[in-house]
């Protein structure tokens, strides 16, 4: 099968031990990796990716982590909405794994340690591959 990740560079320590853990879980398929500046980024890459047609999903990682101001909060808003709607307009999945965290230890747990995010979102990309598509 064949996907692409789309992963911001902001944080990005973070952003590549989400990559990563998608990568060793991906292991066998085709798979394209584009980073992007901010997870704001995101979104227009993925649908960029999405519209060609050419992936069975693809991947969106970022770390947004809640500072003093609503910063944080308009950019998780607008890509979750905008990773919706592009999943839904180019029928193909798209995978939401762009995180928000308050602190390292959230940070860290969700990208390095056990509850592996990277790992997580490249098992729904496998999974939802897999499921039927125009029946
Ligand atoms: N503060 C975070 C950002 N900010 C940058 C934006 O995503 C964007 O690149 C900028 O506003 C230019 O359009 N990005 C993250 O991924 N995480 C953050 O915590
Ligand atoms: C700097 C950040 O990571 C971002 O979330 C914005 O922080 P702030 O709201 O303190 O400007």
């Amino acid at each position: 099968m064949r996907f692409a990740i789309v992963a911001s560079s902001y944080h990005k320590e973070y952003c590549d031990a989400l990559v990563s853990a998608a990568e060793a879980e991906l292991q066998g398929h085709d798979l394209t990796l584009c980073r992007v500046p901010g997870s704001f980024e995101i979104p227009l890459q993925v649908k960029r990716l999405a519209r060609t047609g050419q992936y069975n999903a693809v991947l969106a990682f970022g770390v947004v982590w809640q500072g003093e101001t609503a910063h944080a909060q308009e950019i998780l808003r607008a890509v979750t909405d905008a990773l919706m709607r592009i999943s839904l307009e180019e029928d193909v999945p798209v995978i939401h794994e762009v995180l928000s965290v308050k602190t390292e230890a959230e940070a860290w747990e969700r990208t390095s340690g056990t509850l592996s995010r990277g790992k997580e979102g490249a098992r729904a990309a496998l999974a939802v591959a897999e499921l039927p598509n125009g029946i």
